[in-house]
């Protein structure tokens, strides 16, 4: 295909903004390259998509393709367009494409540069083989994109590259090498190299099949509650504080293991220092792309600024450490032991090297407590005109967050809610991040994180901070 890469940018500069997973959509018009094209075996290839800007740095994609030369019967959905003569499929639909992915990752071998690699299986495998196992491309709303083969495996590939390892495979199997009951088993994983470095593009776990997501559970709870005029959250049936509170202690489980698995250190003046330096440079990313936010920034950064008024041992008496970085009630699935958390890569649009520093665990908990304001409030969206809805809203947003500390300082022997400033800091700092990713994916939400921003900037610290 290397002959006919200029008709294939040609293609790809048409479809590639369009996709969900596509970063750059708040920068100015990029140019796009075939920064590599690795035949893995027919018919799949893996290109690695170069965007370049004006103004930063270039982003690298990952793009499964498939050529054909018919036209099955289903495909059209995912068909990019022609070239070569040929047709040209999006490589992880077309079942063709993911089956050679499977079978390059069940073999374990390099092709060019990419390595295909295994995780030890167990002394007691009793897993599926990986072959022949059909293929489900899953989610089209995802910042990645994940097959699931056989009900047995997810596979997810990763999109936007950032050369290195990815922090999913690499908190994840720390995880599962101290005994996590709280992730999903890995199985293999393949890196190839992006500006020559040795870089993670895709990851296979065990998929859990009989899970339930966190993100629609609660919004069962949620209808339940705005379906029963009269009662009160803790009356109706669908009540989620119980799974709230299980869902803290898993959270403060992982964060104890993860501090056993990988470093920590007690945080110093000079890190909240820097932490509020940081968080005001996030703000201002975010006040470049949404004018809604302008109003709100001197409000939130006298919010950031509290961080280092006060010794640290009074703002932030726990170590920093290695966290989720994204946590939010879509990241969880409920599985029959208790609950499972996955995609331990942090914020998709957060440069890694940012993402893999030691940090405040109160991060984790702060995207929790923003997903419990979402669940209610995004059923609240529908239902605009419905009076008593905000309090409703309210009162179950209040009820899950407090189950979860709960649950939390059970566990950590702390309650996140005793750190006041470092978690209304946080929850300030997630919620401006949404702000953002709202403007740039879904407008109609924004209103969510907006009137959270306004909740977390209006009063003085709250020992119980409600956004
Ligand atoms: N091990 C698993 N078992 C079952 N479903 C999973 C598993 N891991 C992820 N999922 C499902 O796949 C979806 C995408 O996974 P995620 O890691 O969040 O990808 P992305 O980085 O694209 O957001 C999730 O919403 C979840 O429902
Ligand atoms: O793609 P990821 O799951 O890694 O995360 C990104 O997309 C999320 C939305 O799918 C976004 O989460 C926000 O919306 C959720 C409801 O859809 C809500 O539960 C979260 O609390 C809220 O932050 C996430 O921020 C983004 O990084």
């Amino acid at each position: 295909m290397g002959d006919h890469h200029g008709e294939l940018t040609g293609l790809l500069t048409d479809w590639l903004p369009r996709q969900r997973w596509f970063a750059g959509k708040g920068r100015a018009s990029g140019r796009l390259r075939i920064h590599r094209d690795i035949l893995v075996s027919e018919p799949l290839r893996l290109l690695i998509v170069e965007v370049d800007y004006d103004r930063g740095p270039a982003e690298f994609y990952q793009v499964p393709l498939v050529l054909r030369h018919d036209a099955p019967h289903g495909h059209e959905g995912f068909l990019i367009g022609e070239c070569a003569g040929g047709l040209v499929y999006d490589g992880l639909a077309d079942p063709s494409g993911a089956a050679t992915l499977l079978d390059f990752l069940a073999r374990a071998v390099h092709r060019d540069d990419l390595v295909a690699e295994r995780f030890p299986a167990p002394d007691d495998d009793t897993r599926v083989p990986l072959v022949d196992l059909p293929a489900a491309p899953i989610g089209a709303e995802q910042s990645n994109s994940s097959v699931v083969y056989g009900d047995a495996y997810i596979l997810k590939v990763f999109r936007r590259l950032w050369p290195g390892e990815n922090p999913d495979l690499e908190v994840t199997r720390a995880l599962a090498a101290v005994g996590s009951q709280h992730v999903a088993a890995p199985v293999a994983w393949y890196t190839g190299e992006v500006t020559g470095v040795p870089t993670t593009f895709g990851f296979l776990q065990q998929y859990l099949r009989s899970g339930s997501e966190g993100w629609r559970m609660a919004l069962a709870s949620v209808r339940d509650l705005y379906a029963e005029a009269d009662l009160r959250a803790d009356e109706v049936g669908g009540d989620f504080a119980a799974e709230a509170e299980r869902l803290g202690a898993a959270t403060a489980q992982v964060h104890a293991d993860l501090a056993r698995a990988l470093p920590t250190r007690p945080p110093t003046a000079d890190d909240l220092r820097g932490l509020a330096a940081y968080l005001r440079g996030r703000l201002d990313a975010a006040l470049d792309g949404v004018e809604a936010l302008h109003p709100h920034a001197e409000a939130i950064r006298t919010v950031y600024d509290a961080l280092h008024a006060a010794p640290p041992a009074l703002v932030h008496p726990r170590p920093f450490q290695r966290l989720h970085g994204d946590l939010h009630l879509g990241q969880v699935l409920r599985v029959d032991s208790g609950w499972v958390l996955f995609d331990f890569e942090g914020e998709p649009a957060r440069p890694v090297a940012d993402r893999v520093g030691l940090e405040s665990p109160l991060r984790d908990v702060a995207g929790m407590l923003r997903s419990f304001d979402y669940a209610a409030r995004s059923l609240q969206l529908e239902r605009d005109d419905e009076p008593g809805l905000e309090y409703r809203a309210q009162e179950w947003a209040q009820r899950n967050r407090d189950a979860f500390c709960q649950g939390y300082a059970a566990t950590a022997g702390r309650d996140p809610r005793d750190d006041a400033t470092m978690l209304r800091a946080l929850e300030l700092d997630k919620a401006v991040y949404e702000v953002l990713y709202e403007a740039r994916h879904r407008p109609g939400w924004i209103r969510i994180p907006l009137a959270a921003v306004t909740r977390l900037t209006a009063t003085a610290a709250p020992a119980a901070p409600a956004g």
